[in-house]
Parts: C-alpha cells; structure tokens; sequence
C-alpha cells in the first residue's frame, strides 16, 4: 500500500492525518484522492467503516488551500447526525487552514443558519429538507461558486423512500453551478448507478472494492431464529450476557419504528440497563444528546430506527442486534456496518421469525455470506420470557398515556404542510387511491376467477370430445370386425 504523498496530497495534510492516528490510505482514499485531485467526478462505493470520508474530505481541503474562498464545498446528507459527524472531520482535518463550515440541518434554529451561511463559509455540510428551505426563502447567500457537491450516502439521497429528498434535490442542483466536480460516495451504490451517473458528468471515475462479500471480514454475522412472542425475551437474554462478559462493549440496536424504539429503550430501563433512544419522533436536541451519551460510553446501549442505520462511526460499538429482520438487503449492510469498521472486530445478530427467512435469503444472496446461528441456552431466555413480556406490556400502557400516537399524527401534517399539501385534502386523496387499489384487485381477482372457469370448462370440453372419439373408435373397431 502506498502513503498519502504518493497520493498527491501535500505534507500539511499528511501531518493532520497522522495526528488522527490514519497513516496509511485505505484502498478507496487510494483510488479515489488522485482522481479528485486531477478535477474528476467520483463515484466511491466502498465497505462501511472503510474511510469513505476522508477519501473526499482530504483533495476537497487540498484544493481549498490552493485558492480559498467561500462557498467552496457543499456536502449533501440524509441525516442530521451525519452532517455534525462529517463537519467535524473537515474542522479536525482542515484545522490548518483555519477552515470555516456551517452545518445546515432540520431541527435547528433556521436563523442561525441563515446568519452563518450569509458569512461565506468555506464548507456547508447539510440535510437535503433545511438547504433546500435556504435556498428557496433566503437570498442572503449564493452557492453558485462551489467547487465541489459531495453527495454521502449517494443512493440513500437519490431513493424515493420514507424521506423522498428528490424535490428538495432540484432545488439544490438549480442553485448551484454546472461547472463543479461531484463527488458522490456510499457502500450500495450499485443499485442505483444510473441515476447517479446523470449528476456526475465529468469523466466519472467509478471506483468499487472488488470483493464479492458485501460486508467486512472482520465481522462475524449471526442469526437467532425466535417467535414474534420471545424476540424481547432474546433481546434482554442478549443484552445481560454481553454486558456480563464484556463490561467495556457498546452496542446498537435496531428496530422498524419510533414506537418500538420507544417501548424497547423504555423496557431496557425497566431492566436497569444503560440505554438511550435514536429516533425521528424525538426533539433533535435530545438526539443529539443520545447521541453524545452513547459515544462517551456512558451509556453503553443505544436503541435506534434506521436514522441511525447509515454513517455513524463510533468506535466503541462491538455488537448490532437487529429486533426485526431488515426488509432490504442494503439496509442490513448499513445496519451491521456500525460495528467492525476501519478494521476492528464486531459481532452482528439478527432476530429472526419464520416468517422473516425469505429476506434471511435475499440479505445472504446480497452480502455473498452466509449467517451462522448464534447458539444460546433456550432455557434461560424461558426463564424470563413471563417476566420481560409483562414489562413490556406495562410499558406500552405507560406509552399509550402519553400522547405519543397523537404526536405522530401532528408530525405528519407538520411534514404535510411543509411539502405545501393540505392534510385533509391528503387523507382524502389517500383513502380514494386506496379504494381505486381495492376496487382494481376486486377486477383482478374476478377476471382471474372467470378465466380459471373458463378454461376449466376447456378442460372439461377436451376431456368430454377426447371420451366420444374414443367411444367413437370403439364402435367402428366393433363394426368392422
Ligand atoms: N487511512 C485510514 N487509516 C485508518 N483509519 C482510517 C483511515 N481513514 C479513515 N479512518 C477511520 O476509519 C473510520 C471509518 O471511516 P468512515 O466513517 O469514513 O467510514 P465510511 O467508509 O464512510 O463508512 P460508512 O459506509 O459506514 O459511512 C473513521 O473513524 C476514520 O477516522
């Protein structure tokens, strides 16, 4: 492996980087820091924990040096944790340069944003919702100068999921010059290559670590096949052994929805175990400082939806349990991604139902490995099954005192009206879509069903003429003898 002067970068860098303990590149800084630095656009798709970051952060600081000015770089992510955590990476690496970044991010105060961006600064990190809401209602900055759009976790902004950012992306790429380099990094980028192609356009140089294993060497996967009704019994059974056995270790875990999140970090409580929650219900204060709890070890279990699946580099995190088995495969990649990166190990368990053993199969064909139960002593996760399922009833009932649902209920037309949608006018146009849905399978299914008597009938009718010939042969067989 060579060094990062090899690489083009210059020594001021190359002393940053040892100072944070990186001497070595990884293959994707490798690969991709030279091409950047010969003005390039980038596509890097490489293993989770594998130092995607820095493969931009440093041509991009390089190249700011060269001819430093404000707004120079603007880096695109899905989540607002995120955002800080690369921020920082830019503040610590640029330190030299005495670099100046701005974090843009839904949750905070928006006039402190737009006081910071109307300062020039020579970064802007943000959340793809808050720029785009800048761009439309300020004109107190102007992006049209940057050098550099840097999409992290690429797929992740460019998928219609849950968060579709497509409509605050236009925004975004209409405020910003043709003439830039993009440089757009994840580590599933190959589902939606394509897409991706049409924002980068200049010469792109794709880079894609070769190994067909989707997922680091260094982790060890495992699953654990339970019914719906002990998972939680599992999960607190989990939990005790590996903070019996390894008092120092840190782990995640993830579940499908907000509530669940709740009820499980509510519940560990109940269990007096360290636990802190992740997720989109929460005041972004709070999560931030969860976040910063977990991080400091002084909490040691961190409970999350998939806001946390993506990015996140936390050292200290040596197990991820998935509660529920990932729908799609990528999502199991990021998820297990939190732990055993830049080489560490770490172990990955995924609760697992018998209806669940299809998407076992789909994330096994992706990541080209195959699980490995994880074998435990039934007997002690029976011993507490009546005991862990009572409290988590008692905590659904204390949830369900709270206005939790109702909250949901009043983000969801907060997020209506922001989209500029009318609510009510939103549930109509759903319940009417839902009726057309129902009313098009009801058609589906009858025309299916009068085709099957169809050709049941076919059937019979060959079957009936079949019978007469045979009839019919017979008699002329008799006749003739
Ligand atoms: N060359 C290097 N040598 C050693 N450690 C490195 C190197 N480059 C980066 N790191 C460290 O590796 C860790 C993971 O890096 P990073 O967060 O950039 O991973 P990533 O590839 O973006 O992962 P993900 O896909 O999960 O976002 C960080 O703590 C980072 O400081």
């Amino acid at each position: 492996m060579s060094d990062f002067s090899s690489l083009g970068l210059s020594d001021w860098l190359i002393q940053q980087c040892k100072q944070m303990g990186i001497n070595k590149p990884t293959p994707v800084q490798q690969s991709c820091v030279p091409a950047i630095l010969e003005g390039r656009d980038c596509m890097g798709c490489a293993k989770t924990g594998s130092g995607k970051t820095a493969a931009f952060v440093l041509p991009v600081l390089q190249k700011l040096s060269e001819d430093p000015y404000g707004i120079f770089c603007l880096v695109l992510t899905p989540t607002r944790e995120l955002a800080y955590q690369i921020a920082e990476q830019f503040r610590v690496l640029g330190k030299p340069l005495g670099l100046r970044d701005c974090i843009v991010v839904g949750g905070m105060d928006m006039v402190a944003q737009a006081l910071e961006l109307s300062k020039k600064p020579h970064v802007v990190v943000a959340t793809p919702g808050r720029l785009a809401d800048h761009i439309r209602s300020s004109n107190t900055f102007s992006m049209n100068k940057i050098r550099f759009l840097i999409l992290d976790e690429a797929d992740r902004l460019l998928e219609q999921g849950c968060t579709d950012f497509t409509k605050d992306l236009e925004v975004i790429l209409g405020a910003v010059p043709a003439q830039r380099q993009t440089l757009l990094f994840s580590a599933t980028l190959t589902d939606t290559l394509q897409e991706l192609k049409t924002i980068a356009m200049n010469r792109p140089f794709f880079w894609e670590s070769k190994s067909e294993v989707r997922t680091v060497e260094e982790l060890d996967q495992r699953y654990i096949l339970t019914p719906e009704k002990v998972k939680d019994a599992y999960l607190v059974h989990l939990i005790q052994k590996f903070q019996d056995d390894h008092e120092d270790w840190s782990i995640m875990i993830f579940t499908s929805t907000c509530k669940n999140c709740q009820i499980l970090n509510m519940m560990l409580r109940e269990f007096k175990f360290p636990s802190v929650a992740l997720h989109s219900m929460m005041k972004q204060k709070q999560r931030f400082a969860n976040l910063a709890k977990f991080k400091s070890s002084v909490f040691k279990i961190l409970i999350a939806t998939d806001v946390a699946s993506r990015g996140l580099d936390i050292p200290t995190v040596q197990v991820v349990i998935n509660h529920n088995t990932p729908g799609l495969p990528k999502t199991y990649i990021h998820r297990v991604g939190r732990t055993a990166r830049a080489g560490r190990n770490g172990v990955a368990i995924t609760l697992v139902t018998q209806y669940d053993i299809h998407l076992v199969h789909a994330i096994e064909e992706q990541i080209q490995t195959k699980l490995k139960e994880f074998s435990v002593k039934e007997s002690e996760v029976l011993n507490i099954l009546t005991q862990v399922n009572v409290t988590r009833r008692e905590c659904e009932i204390k949830l369900e005192s709270t206005d939790f649902d109702e909250k949901k209920e009043i983000n969801k037309r907060k997020q209506l009206i922001l989209e500029g949608k009318d609510p009510d006018l939103e549930a109509k146009r759903k319940a009417e879509l839902e009726k057309i849905r129902k009313d098009k399978k009801l058609f589906k299914a009858k025309i299916q069903k009068k085709q099957d008597m169809l050709k049941k009938k076919k059937h019979q009718q060959k079957n009936e003429i079949k019978v007469l010939q045979i009839k019919r042969k017979k008699k002329t067989v008799k006749a003739n003898n």
